[in-house]
C-alpha cells in the first residue's frame, strides 16, 4: 500500500515555531532559533520533513500548516494535560529523578495516565505524518513511550530516540513505580541515544536487569562502538551522540557584534572583570551556586566588588512548577543581599534580568564577557558553554564549567569545577580571572577548536546513520 507523508519526522515536546501578534493583531509565525531546530536544518533540506510537537498554549492546536518547508503537524494539548503531562509527569516526576533527585520527584499515578495518553496522541500524530518506511527521529524525556506506541502503529518505520538529559543509575530510575513501562516504550526504536557513554550503559544495565534482555557488555563509546539490546523481535543499537552547536554560524554571527559588545561594556560601566551567567531559571544550571562563590570572594577580599560586574541573564521556565518558584526566590533574594553587602547605590556587582534574550544580544554579551560562569550542579550537555566557545574566535574570554555538565567531558580545556565544593567553586572562579593572559588564550583557543570540529552537523549526521545501518539490519532479520 502507498501512503503519502514525508519521508523524515521529527517527534519533539515543541513545535520549532514561534507565534509573533503583531500592534495591529496580525499574526507572523517564525521559525524558532532553537538548538534542534538548527541541527535539523540540513536533514530537512534534503528530504520532505515535518515535525510533530505542541504550540506551547492551551487548547486547540495553534500553528501554521508549514514553516520554511516542514510540514507541521501540531498537537493539542488541554490546560489539564498541560499540568498533569508537561509540569507534572515531565518536570515534576522526570526531570528532577534524572537529574539526580536535586529536588523530590513527585510520584503521582494521575499524571502517569495523562503521560500515557499524551504520548499515544504524540505517536498518532507521527503515524499519520510519515510516509511509508520514513525515519521518525523522537525526542527527549516528555516522549518515551512513543517509539513502541508508533512501531505497534507503523512497524515499516525506522525509529530513533534520542534523550537530551542525563540518564539515571539503576538505583534511581528504578524508583519509578513504571520503571517497566517506560523501558518497554524506549525499546520500540532501532536506535537510542544518549549524550554520554555513561548514560548509554546506565540504560543497557536498566534492560538486563529490569526486562531480562540480552545486552552486549562491551564499553558504549562516543561517536563508535553501539551498544546492542536484543528484544523478543529486533535489535535495538544504545549509542552516545554528544550534541553540539552550527559552530561557524556562531562564531560569523558573534564577529558581528563586536561594537554592541563594547556598549554592553561601557553600559555596565567599564569594570575591569565581567563575569556572565547565560541560563533558563532551573535548579539545575546552579546559578545559587556561582553567586555563593562570588560572594564568598568579595567577603574573602579575593575579588573587588569595586571592580567587578556579574550579569546574570535567565530565561523564565516552567513558572507554575513549585521548584521552579522556589529556585527564583533564592536567587533573587541572594542578588539584592549580595547587592545590599557589596554595592553601592550607583554599582552593583549583580545585574540580574529575568526575561529571554534575543540571539544577537547574547551573543554581544558573549563577546564583551571576560568570564563565563556555568555551573549546573547537573546537566545533560549545556549548549551555552559550546556557545561561548564558538564566538571567542579572538581566543578572548575564559569559561568556568561544572564538572556535572555533559559537555565537560568535550571541553576539557575549560576551568573545571565541582559545583558542590564551595572552596573550589571560589579557587576555580579566581583563577579564571586573575590567570595570565597567554594561560587563558591557550585554554579558549583549544576549545575554539573543539567546537569548530565538532558541530551539530556531526552530532545529527552520525546520530542518522547509525539509525539507518540499526533498521537496515532489523529490516533484513525481520
Ligand atoms: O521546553 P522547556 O520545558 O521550556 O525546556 C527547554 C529544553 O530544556 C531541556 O534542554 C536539554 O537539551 C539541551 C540540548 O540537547 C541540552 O544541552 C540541555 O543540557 C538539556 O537540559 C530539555 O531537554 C528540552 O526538551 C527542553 O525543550
Ligand atoms: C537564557 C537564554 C538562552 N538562550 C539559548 O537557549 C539555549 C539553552 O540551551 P542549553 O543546552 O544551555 O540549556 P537548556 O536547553 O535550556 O537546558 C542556548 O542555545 C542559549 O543560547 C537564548 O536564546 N536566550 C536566553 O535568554
Amino acid at each position: 500500500m502507498s501512503r503519502t507523508g514525508a519521508e523524515f519526522v521529527v517527534v519533539a515536546n515543541r513545535l520549532p515555531v514561534d507565534k509573533r501578534v503583531h500592534p495591529d493583531g496580525t499574526v507572523e509565525w517564525k521559525r524558532a532559533p532553537g538548538g534542534l531546530v538548527t541541527a535539523m536544518t540540513p536533514t530537512f533540506a534534503t528530504r520532505e520533513g515535518a515535525w510533530v510537537g505542541w504550540s506551547g498554549g492551551a487548547g486547540p492546536a495553534d500553528a501554521p500548516d508549514t514553516v520554511d518547508g516542514i510540514d507541521i503537524h501540531a498537537v493539542p494539548l488541554s490546560a489539564d494535560e498541560i499540568v498533569d503531562y508537561y509540569e507534572g509527569f515531565a518536570n515534576s516526576t522526570l526531570w528532577p529523578l534524572y537529574h539526580d533527585l536535586l529536588v523530590e520527584p513527585v510520584f503521582r499515578h494521575d499524571w502517569w495516565d495523562t503521560y500515557v495518553s499524551v504520548n499515544r496522541r504524540f505517536a498518532e500524530a507521527a503515524a499519520a505524518a510519515a510516509a511509508s518506511g520514513a525515519t521518525v527521529w523522537v525526542h527527549d524525556y516528555q516522549l518515551q513511550l512513543v517509539p513502541t506506541m508508533l512501531r505497534d502503529l507503523r512497524p515499516d518505520l525506522r525509529i530513533g530516540f534520542f534523550l537530551h538529559i542525563p540518564f539515571p543509575s539503576y538505583e534511581l530510575f528504578t524508583r519509578l513505580p513504571w520503571r517497566r513501562e517506560l523501558l518497554d516504550g524506549l525499546l520500540g526504536a532501532d536506535l537510542v541515544g544518549f549524550h554520554l557513554p555513561g548514560g548509554a550503559e546506565n540504560f543497557m544495565t536498566l534492560v538486563r536487569r529490569v526486562c531480562g534482555l540480552e545486552t552486549s557488555r562491551d564499553p558504549v563509546g562516543v561517536r563508535d562502538g553501539l551498544g546492542t539490546v536484543r528484544t523478543a523481535s529486533r535489535t535495538v543499537r544504545v549509542g552516545s551522540f554528544p550534541i553540539s552547536i552550527n559552530a561557524a554560524d556562531v562564531a560569523a554571527q558573534a564577529a558581528a557584534q563586536t561594537g554592541r559588545a563594547a556598549e554592553i561594556r561601557a553600559e555596565l560601566g567599564d569594570p575591569r572583570t565581567i563575569l556572565l551567567g547565560v541560563d533558563r531559571l532551573d535548579y539545575t544550571k546552579g546559578i545559587d551556586v556561582r553567586l555563593g562563590g562570588l560572594e564568598g570572594l568579595f567577603a574573602a577580599g579575593r575579588l573587588d566588588p569595586a571592580e567587578t560586574v556579574f550579569v546574570q541573564l535567565a530565561s523564565p521556565s516552567r513558572e507554575q512548577v513549585d521548584s521552579y518558584i522556589a529556585v527564583r526566590n533564592r536567587i533573587e533574594q541572594t542578588v539584592s543581599h549580595i547587592n545590599g553587602t557589596y554595592g553601592t547605590t550607583t554599582s552593583p556587582p549583580v545585574r540580574y534580568l529575568l526575561r529571554p534574550v534575543p540571539r544577537n544580544e547574547l551573543l554581544a554579551y558573549f563577546m564583551a564577557a571576560d568570564v563565563v560562569l556555568v555551573t549546573p550542579l547537573r546537566d545533560g550537555m549545556n549548549l551555552v558553554a559550546k556557545e561561548y566557545a564558538a564566538c571567542r574566535a579572538d581566543h578572548g574570554g575564559a569559561l568556568v564549567l561544572s564538572e556535572f555538565t555533559g559537555a565537560a567531558a568535550e571541553l576539557t580545556d575549560a576551568y573545571l569545577l565541582n559545583p558542590y565544593d564551595e572552596r573550589d567553586v571560589m579557587d576555580v572562579i579566581e583563577a579564571a580571572v586573575t590567570d595570565d593572559d597567554d594561560a587563558r588564550r591557550s585554554r579558549m583557543a583549544a576549545l575554539h577548536r573543539q567546537v569548530l570540529d565538532f558541530d551539530v552537523d556531526l552530532w545529527a549526521t552520525s546520530f542518522l546513520q547509525s539509525l539507518a545501518g540499526a533498521g537496515a539490519a532489523n529490516e533484513e532479520t525481520a
